[in-house]
C-alpha cells in the first residue's frame, strides 16, 4: 500500500474529459502533493490515507469560468433592464467610481468566491480595479484566480490613466504570481482603449507572458463605434494593430462577422461565451456554433453578476447548450459533452492552463468537482453529461476541491462564512442605496 493524501472512492461516475473523453463507473481517484496520482477501478485497494466515500456522486473536472468581475456582486440587480450601454454609462460607472475601492472589491470578491466554489468553479478569470484584494482574498480560499485589472482610456476607481493601469498590473505580476493567482493584463475593449493602450498592454503579455483578457464585439454599438472611429470591424480592427494571438481571451464575442471568425481561429484567440448576460442586456446572441466550427476555442463565462445575475456556470453552460439549438434549429448542436468541455477542457485551453487543469488526469492538479446524483430531480440516470448540463444545477454541487484540498464539503463552502457573506452584502446594500 503507499501513501495518499486523499483518497476518493466509490464514485458512481467519473467524467475524465480528456482527450478521449474517457468514462470510468464506480472508481475511485487517488491525490498526493496537490495532484491526481491514480484514478481507475480498485485504486483505493492500493492506497491508504484520508478517504471520501463518493457513492452516488458524479465526478467532473473543477469548472472553469472564463469571464467574471468578481466583485460586483456588490451591484447584483443594479441598473437592471436596461442595454449595455445606459446600464454602464448611467448606472455601473457611476456607482463604481463613487464606491470602488480596495475594501469594496475585497467585500464583493468574497461574496463571489463563496458563490463560485458553492457552484464547482475553481479557476475564474476576473477583470476589475484592485486586483491586489482579489488575490488577498482568493489566496486566502483557496481559489484560482486569472487576474486583470482593467485599463481604461479614461480615469477608473483604481488608476487615473492607462499608463497608470499598465504600471499597477507589472507591479501586481511580481508581487501576487503565485499558486493560486495567476495574473493577466485586462484593457477594457476597443472601443474604451486606444490603439497605443492596446499595443502597450500586449507588449506586457507577451514580456511577461501571460494572457490578454478583453472584451471584444459584445454589442451593434461597439461594432458601430469602432467601425466609425477606425473604418473596420473591431476584430479586423485589433488584427490591424497587431494585438490578436493565442494569449488573447476575448469575452462576449457576440457580433464576429465570417471575416472576423477566420480572423479569430487563425490567430488562435480564445472566446468566452457569455450567453446569460448578453441575453440578459439583450445584446445578442454570439454564433457559438460557427466559431466552433471554424476551430476557435469556445469556453464559458458568467460575467458579472451584476449583469447575469448570478455565477451558476452549470447554469450558464445549460443556456447556451439550449441557446444555440434553439437559434440554429439542430438538436444536435452543442450536445452535453460539448457543452460541458467549454466549461472545461476548452476553459483551461482558454486560459493556456491545459497542462495543469481542465480534465481528471494522473499528472494535473487535482481541481475535482463531485455532484450529488440521489436527488429525484437527477434521476433515472441514462446519461451523467445529459443530467449535469440540462437537469442540475450550480446547488447540486456537493463537495469542491481544489489542488487536493477540500473546499465544499457537503454543500458547505469551508473556507468562507456564510453569515460574514450575509452581512457584508447588507452593509453594502445599506451604503450604496442611502448614497
Ligand atoms: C475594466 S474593469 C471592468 C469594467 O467593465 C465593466 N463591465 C462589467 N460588465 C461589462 C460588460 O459586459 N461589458 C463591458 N464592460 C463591463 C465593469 O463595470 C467595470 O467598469
Ligand atoms: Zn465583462
Amino acid at each position: 500500500m503507499e501513501r495518499a493524501d486523499l483518497i476518493l472512492t466509490d464514485i458512481s461516475y467519473i467524467l475524465t474529459m480528456d482527450e478521449n473523453l474517457t468514462e470510468y463507473r464506480d472508481a475511485d481517484i487517488a491525490i498526493k502533493d496537490k495532484k491526481i496520482i491514480a484514478i481507475g477501478e480498485g485504486i483505493k485497494n492500493r492506497y491508504y490515507g484520508k478517504t471520501i466515500v463518493c457513492k452516488g456522486k458524479i465526478a467532473i473536472p473543477g469548472l472553469i469560468n472564463t469571464h467574471t468581475h468578481a466583485a460586483m456582486t456588490l451591484l447584483r440587480g443594479y441598473g437592471s433592464d436596461n442595454p449595455l450601454k445606459v446600464w454602464l454609462e448611467e448606472y455601473i460607472w457611476p456607482v463604481e467610481g463613487k464606491f470602488v475601492s480596495y475594501d469594496f472589491v475585497k467585500d464583493g470578491t468574497k461574496i463571489a468566491v463563496y458563490e463560485m466554489l458553492r457552484n464547482g468553479i475553481t479557476t475564474f478569470v476576473d477583470m476589475y480595479f484592485y486586483e491586489n484584494a482579489v488575490a488577498d482574498v482568493i489566496n486566502e480560499a483557496g481559489i484560482r484566480g486569472v487576474l486583470s485589472t482593467g485599463i481604461l482610456d479614461f480615469p477608473t476607481p483604481g488608476a487615473k490613466t492607462p499608463d497608470e493601469g499598465i504600471e499597477k498590473t507589472v507591479s501586481f505580476i511580481k508581487e501576487y504570481s503565485g499558486e493560486y493567482v495567476y495574473p493577466a493584463i485586462g484593457p477594457h475593449a476597443p472601443y474604451t482603449c486606444s490603439p497605443e493602450t492596446l499595443k502597450k498592454c500586449m507588449d506586457v503579455a507577451e514580456k511577461y507572458d501571460i494572457l490578454f483578457h478583453i472584451h471584444i464585439s459584445e454589442t451593434e454599438f461597439e461594432v458601430a463605434t469602432v467601425k466609425e472611429k477606425y473604418g473596420k470591424t473591431p476584430v479586423e480592427h485589433l488584427d490591424s494593430i497587431g494585438v490578436l494571438n493565442d494569449r488573447v481571451l476575448a469575452a462576449h464575442m457576440v457580433h464576429p462577422t465570417e471575416i472576423e471568425i477566420e480572423i479569430l481561429s487563425k490567430r488562435g484567440v480564445k472566446v468566452s461565451h457569455c450567453p446569460e448576460s448578453n441575453l440578459k442586456l439583450a445584446s445578442g446572441v454570439a454564433p457559438v456554433p460557427e466559431m466552433l466550427k471554424a476551430g476557435v476555442t469556445v469556453s464559458i463565462g458568467t460575467d458579472g453578476t451584476a449583469s447575469n445575475d448570478d455565477l451558476d456556470i452549470i447554469g450558464e453552460i445549460s443556456t447556451a447548450a439550449k441557446l444555440h439549438k434553439g437559434i440554429s434549429k439542430d438538436p444536435t448542436v452543442l450536445n452535453a459533452k460539448e457543452a460541458l468541455l467549454m466549461a472545461t477542457r476548452e476553459g483551461a485551453k482558454a486560459v493556456r492552463m491545459e497542462d495543469r487543469i481542465g480534465s481528471i488526469e494522473t499528472g494535473k492538479l487535482a481541481d475535482i468537482v463531485l455532484i450529488d446524483a440521489t436527488q429525484p430531480h437527477l434521476n433515472p440516470l441514462f446519461d451523467p453529461y445529459t443530467q449535469i448540463v440540462h437537469s442540475s444545477r450550480g446547488s447540486d454541487v456537493d463537495t469542491v476541491i481544489v489542488g487536493g484540498e477540500i473546499k465544499v464539503l457537503n454543500k458547505e463552502v469551508l473556507p468562507l462564512c456564510r453569515d460574514e457573506i450575509m452581512e457584508i452584502a447588507e452593509r453594502w446594500k445599506k451604503r450604496i442605496t442611502e448614497s
